[in-house]
C-alpha cells in the first residue's frame, strides 16, 4: 500500500525537476527575447495591464495637477483648501502642524496635509480617499505636487457632476471666511510666492481721507464685488484697477490695506525687480490666486516724462532706473498687456494697484483711459483730514487749538503720516496739539525761507545775466 511518504518525490528529484524547470524558462526566455522585438513584448505587456486593471480593479483615481493647461489648478487649489478641514479627527498616520503666526507664537498651530498620506473622506455615504503626492521635475520651477482621489469604479460619474462641485463650493465658503489674511511676495531664486500673515489694521473707518472720496472708493468696490454678470455681460475681464498717487506718507499703502480688509483679499505684492522675463511674469500671474490684489508699488522708475532739465543727480538716478528696467527684461506697459491679455482670460476678482510719489513721470501707456479704471490721488492733510486724525489719536472733536492748526493745514503742504507722527507724541491732547502747532508754525518758516532764497536766486540770475549782456 503506498504511504504517504513513499508519494513524497526525493530531494535529488527534486532537484532534477526544477533545474529542468530553469532550463527551459532561461531557453523561452532566450527566444523571446531574440524572436520578438522590444517594442511588442512591451505592447502585450502594457495591454495585459489595461486588461487587467480593466477586469478586476473596482476602484478609480482622478489625478488632479497643480497646474492645468499651464494654469494654476482651481480644483487642485480647492482641495489644497478644502483638506485640511477633514484632518483633524481623523487617524491618517501622521500629521503636518505649524504656525506662521510671527505676532503670536503660543497661537494653536495649524494642520496642513502630509505628503503621501491617505485622507478620508465620505460624500453621500460614498467612501472617498486622498493622497497628496509630488515628484520633483526639471521643467517645473519647484516641486511638483498632485491629488490622487480614489473611490469605487461605480461612482466615477457622481463625483465627477456632484462631489467636484461641493468641493469647490466648500473650499469658497473656507476663504470667505478665514480669518488672516495673506501678503504673498515672490522669492526670484525659488520661482514662488511666499506668504505671511497680512496684519495692517486700516480699514475705511480708520483711513482720514475726504468722505466722498471713501464713499466712491466703497460704492466702486461693492459693485466690483457684485459685477460678475456686468462685466461678463460687457465681454470684460472680471477685474479692477487703481492708480493711486500722491506724496510720501499721504496713506497710499494705508489704502491698499483698507481695500484688501473691506474686499477680504490676499494681497500679492510685486516687484518689478524680481521679474526676469516674460516667461517669468506669466508664471508668477498665474500662479495668483482669484479674490486677490496684485500690488506693484512706486511705479515711477518709467521715463520722466517731463520737459525741465534734469540735475546731473536726477539723470544718474534716471540712466540707473533704465538699467534696472533692462535688467528687469520686462517694462511696466509689457506688464500692462500682459496683465489684460492673460487676465481677461483666466482671472476672476482681481484687482490691480499701481502707486506712485510722480504721477507726472509715469509711462503714457498706463495713464492711457481704459488702462487704471480709477486714478486717486492722496493729497494732503485738508482740514478734515485732521481733525478726523486728531479724534481717533487723542479722542477728542474739539479743543482751543483747533482753528490756528486748521489754518496752518490750508498754509503749508503736511501729509497724514507727519500728523499722526505729532499725535502719537503724547496722550495728553495739550501737549500733542501744542507739539503739532510748533511742527506746522516751523514748517511755515522753513517755506518762507526757501521762497525768499528762491526768488533771491533769481534775482541773482537776473542781474548776471543784464551784466552778461
Ligand atoms: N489717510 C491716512 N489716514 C490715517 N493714517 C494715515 C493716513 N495717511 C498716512 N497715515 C499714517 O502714516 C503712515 C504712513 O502712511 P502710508 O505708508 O500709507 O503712506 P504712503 O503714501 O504709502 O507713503 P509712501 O509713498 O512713502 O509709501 C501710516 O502708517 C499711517 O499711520
Amino acid at each position: 500500500m503506498a504511504t504517504f511518504y513513499n508519494q513524497i518525490p526525493s530531494a535529488s528529484a527534486l532537484f532534477s525537476l526544477y533545474t529542468t524547470f530553469s532550463a527551459i524558462k532561461m531557453l523561452f526566455r532566450t527566444i523571446l527575447n531574440e524572436v520578438v522585438p522590444l517594442y511588442i513584448r512591451n505592447y502585450i505587456t502594457v495591454k495585459f495591464a489595461i486588461l487587467f486593471s480593466t477586469y478586476f480593479q473596482t476602484s478609480f483615481t482622478f489625478i488632479i495637477e497643480q497646474r492645468w493647461d499651464s494654469m494654476e489648478n482651481q480644483t487642485f487649489r480647492a482641495a489644497e483648501i478644502y483638506l485640511p478641514t477633514r484632518l483633524a479627527g481623523l487617524s491618517t498616520g501622521k500629521l503636518l502642524v505649524g504656525s506662521n503666526d510671527l505676532k503670536n507664537p503660543a497661537a494653536e498651530p495649524k494642520l496642513a496635509l502630509p505628503v503621501n498620506t491617505k485622507i478620508i473622506d465620505e460624500f453621500e455615504g460614498i467612501h472617498l480617499e486622498w493622497i497628496l503626492d509630488s515628484i520633483e521635475t526639471q521643467n517645473f520651477p519647484y516641486e511638483k505636487q498632485y491629488f490622487h482621489l480614489t473611490c469605487k469604479k461605480q461612482f466615477r460619474e457622481k463625483i465627477m457632476t456632484d462631489y467636484f462641485k461641493h468641493l469647490t463650493k466648500s473650499a469658497e465658503k473656507i476663504m470667505r471666511n478665514r480669518e488672516k489674511l495673506l501678503i504673498y511676495t515672490y522669492n526670484r531664486e525659488q520661482s514662488v510666492w511666499k506668504a505671511a500673515i497680512f496684519e495692517h489694521h486700516t480699514t475705511f473707518e480708520t483711513l482720514a481721507i475726504e468722505p466722498q472720496l471713501k464713499t466712491t472708493m466703497i460704492d466702486d468696490l461693492d459693485s466690483f464685488s457684485k459685477g460678475k454678470d456686468f462685466f461678463k455681460s460687457v465681454g470684460r475681464a472680471w477685474k479692477r484697477g487703481y492708480l493711486l498717487y500722491g506724496p510720501p506718507g499721504t496713506g497710499k499703502s494705508s489704502m491698499v490695506a483698507a481695500i484688501a480688509n473691506y474686499m477680504q483679499y490676499n494681497i500679492y505684492d510685486l516687484q518689478m525687480q524680481s521679474v526676469r522675463d516674460d516667461a517669468d511674469l506669466r508664471n508668477i500671474l498665474t500662479s495668483t490666486k482669484n479674490r486677490s490684489i496684485l500690488l506693484i508699488e512706486d511705479i515711477d522708475c518709467g521715463a520722466d516724462s517731463t520737459s525741465r532739465r534734469k540735475t546731473k543727480k536726477e539723470e544718474n538716478d534716471q540712466l540707473q532706473k533704465q538699467k534696472q528696467k533692462q535688467d528687469i527684461g520686462v517694462s511696466l506697459s509689457g506688464l500692462l498687456n500682459f496683465v489684460d491679455g492673460l487676465w481677461s482670460s483666466c482671472g476672476e476678482e482681481r484687482i490691480i494697484i499701481f502707486t506712485t510719489n510722480h504721477k507726472e513721470k509715469l509711462d503714457q501707456a498706463l495713464l492711457r483711459p481704459g488702462r487704471m479704471d480709477v486714478h486717486i490721488l492722496m493729497g494732503y492733510c485738508t482740514p478734515f483730514v485732521l481733525k478726523n486724525l486728531v479724534t481717533m489719536y487723542l479722542k477728542i472733536d474739539d479743543h482751543v487749538l483747533f482753528d490756528p492748526i486748521e489754518k496752518l493745514v490750508l498754509e503749508v503742504s503736511v501729509t497724514p503720516a507727519e500728523v499722526t507722527q505729532q499725535l502719537m507724541a503724547s496722550k495728553n491732547a495739550d501737549i500733542a496739539l501744542k507739539g503739532l502747532l510748533e511742527y506746522l508754525e516751523n514748517k511755515r518758516f522753513k517755506k518762507k525761507e526757501d521762497t525768499k532764497v528762491e526768488e533771491d536766486g533769481e534775482t541773482e540770475d537776473a542781474v548776471t545775466k543784464e551784466a552778461e549782456t
